[in-house]
């Protein structure tokens, strides 16, 4: 074949034609371009990756392939580590440009820059572009001043946003005339090559059972668009979306549902942004961040950067901006939470949610994260968003980690003496139960007065309803009023002591530079840093 470029565009997250930066590259003046997903088997498992998250992945690849497969294209899906697949690529396919979006999780950053290197090896160019974020996470820093001054809360962090100026415009999809000579651009033959299908769950290694697990979000760009376009259409909603005002117990999502495909690209953040800021422009009395929809999108952004900016996000240990609390280790009260064995019905119908359909409303995951860690288990927040990481469909190390340091108070939030009970909150919204009832079929009959708390129902009124409590959904785990007060003790000490070392630490270091030698080694305990900071609102 005669000029041009032989590129392979490297998928990952970033499951999308729309404003695909890289995928516009790799089609630059191409002679061949081989759109490439590599699903590495060692995650396929489903003790890192639940099955209805790994359904969603499967089902964006099916429709990313059938978007392709109109534009004269396919999706190449390579089984196998991805640094060993793509090196077989590149010879056998005579690859010389290499393009993929960049990532930002610390695995993935690793990952990425040994693709890079091995391609440059192999004399193949390669050109990586942002696109999962509204912003380059690195322009964030640089503008602070570097990764060790980031803003560390959302109205600080609003300042350095629009200080980045205008959100980038989202791009185009490629149509068949962006494909140069579309026709040629995928031998015929490949595109009948059935070694490089979309497998199944089962050839995965998956089970998919109807009675655990639903479809409440089909993956794939396509169902992403419509979602967000069928969203769009309600103005009104848009314009005066304000979360906290949304329930975290309706049937059906009273938010947009557009977190898994965030979270695998199937929907640009920028291009949500745009069309947002298209629907506040018609309403001049629209809601602001951070409730607002915007609002929503910049709790994204801010969480990312800090995912970035900051070294061992998922952990407490070595984590500057983690403080540093006791908690207690004791599996059998972590497994009763994970499987929705606490007693409490309204923590078990979430539990229950999350294990079945891979997703929770954001008061919801709240309200279970409070529960785990200082509410009431006292278990590690590390803990919970493993479970949650695995469960999940949305599943973003960033978000994830973020969010679960500011439910335990280790981080962004740190008002512990607001603790949420799990009677009463879920009643606020949902009285008669009917969220509970749907997910804790076992408990469908008991009256609104006992819904929440089964346990108070008369022996009489528990056999009536075919379900004794203790016998055949448990009894509560834990009394709440007297755990979360010696939770709440327990947090307050750890904050004192964390206090206690920090002025400590001053004085010393005043003698030291006092006596003319001051030291200017910032100890990891600066993640216990007790500030006088303001702290980031609590509305969200
Ligand atoms: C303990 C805990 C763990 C969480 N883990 C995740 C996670 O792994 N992945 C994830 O996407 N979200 C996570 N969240 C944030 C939030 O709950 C979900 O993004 C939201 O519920 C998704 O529903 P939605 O798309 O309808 O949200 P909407 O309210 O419609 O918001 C639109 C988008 O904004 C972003 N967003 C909204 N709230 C937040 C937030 N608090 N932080 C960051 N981004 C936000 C999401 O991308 C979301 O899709 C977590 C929250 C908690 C409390």
């Amino acid at each position: 074949m005669s000029g041009g470029a032989v590129s392979i565009h490297w998928f990952r997250k970033g499951l999308r034609l729309h404003d695909n930066a890289a995928l516009l590259a790799a089609l630059k003046g191409a002679k061949q371009v081989y759109p490439v997903f590599v699903l590495d088997p060692h995650f396929a498992k489903p003790e890192f990756v639940g099955v209805v998250r790994y359904n969603f992945l499967l089902e964006s690849l099916r429709d990313l392939d059938k978007s392709l497969r109109t534009l004269g294209s396919r999706l190449y899906v390579l089984k196998g580590k991805p640094l060993q697949a793509l090196e077989e690529k590149f010879k056998e396919w005579e690859v010389t440009r290499l393009t993929f979006e960049r990532d930002t999780e610390p695995y993935a950053k690793l990952r990425d820059t040994q693709a890079r290197e091995l391609a440059e090896k192999h004399g193949i160019e390669v050109i990586t572009t942002v696109g999962h974020t509204l912003h380059d996470p690195e322009q964030y820093i640089a503008k602070a001043g570097g990764a060790d001054k980031i803003p560390l809360t959302y109205s600080s962090f609003g300042t350095l946003f629009r200080r980045l100026g205008k959100v980038p415009a989202a791009l185009s999809a490629p149509t068949k005339e962006d494909f140069p000579q579309s026709s040629t651009l995928v031998r015929t033959d490949a595109l009948d090559d059935h070694r490089f299908d979309v497998p199944s769950l089962k050839d995965m290694g998956y089970e998919w059972n109807d009675d655990e697990h639903e479809v409440r979000f089909p993956g794939g760009e396509t169902e992403a668009l419509e979602r967000m376009r069928r969203h769009l259409q309600r103005k009104a909603w848009i314009a005066h979306f304000e979360k906290p005002k949304t329930s975290p117990n309706t049937l059906e999502p009273s938010t947009t549902g557009l977190s898994p495909y965030l979270k695998f690209g199937c929907l640009s953040p920028r291009l949500f942004y745009h069309e947002l800021a298209r629907v506040y422009a018609e309403y001049r009395d629209h809601a602001k961040p951070p409730v607002s929809l915007h609002g929503q999108l910049l709790w994204r952004e801010f969480f990312h950067m800090c995912g970035y900016a900051v070294k061992n996000f998922d952990r407490m240990e070595g984590n500057r901006i983690c403080r540093q609390i006791d908690w207690d280790t004791n599996d059998a009260l972590l497994a009763a939470w994970e499987n929705a064995r606490t007693g409490y019905p309204w923590i078990d119908a979430c539990m229950t949610q999350l294990r079945r359909e891979g997703w929770l409303h954001h008061l919801a995951r709240h309200a279970v994260a409070c529960f785990l860690t200082r509410g009431d288990l006292y278990q590690s927040w590390e803990k919970g968003a493993q479970v949650f990481d695995r469960l999940l469909v949305d599943a973003d190390w960033h978000l994830n980690s973020a969010n679960w340091m500011w439910l335990s108070c280790s981080s962004f939030f740190y008002q512990y003496f607001r603790v949420y009970s799990p009677v009463a909150f879920g009643k606020k919204t949902d009285p008669s139960g009917a969220y509970i009832r749907k997910y804790l079929p076992q408990l469908k009959a008991f009256p609104d007065k006992y819904i929440y708390e089964p346990w108070k129902a008369p022996p009489g009124v528990q056999r009536s309803c075919g379900c004794i409590i203790g016998k055949d959904y448990p009894e509560p785990i834990v009394d709440h009023a007297e755990v979360s007060a010696a939770n709440k003790a327990r947090i307050r000490a750890c904050y004192d002591a964390l206090k206690q070392a920090e002025k400590a630490k001053k004085t010393t270091t005043k003698d030291a530079k006092s006596s003319g030698g001051a030291s200017k080694r910032s100890s990891a305990q600066s993640s216990a840093k007790l500030k006088k900071t303001k702290t980031a609102s609590s509305k969200r």
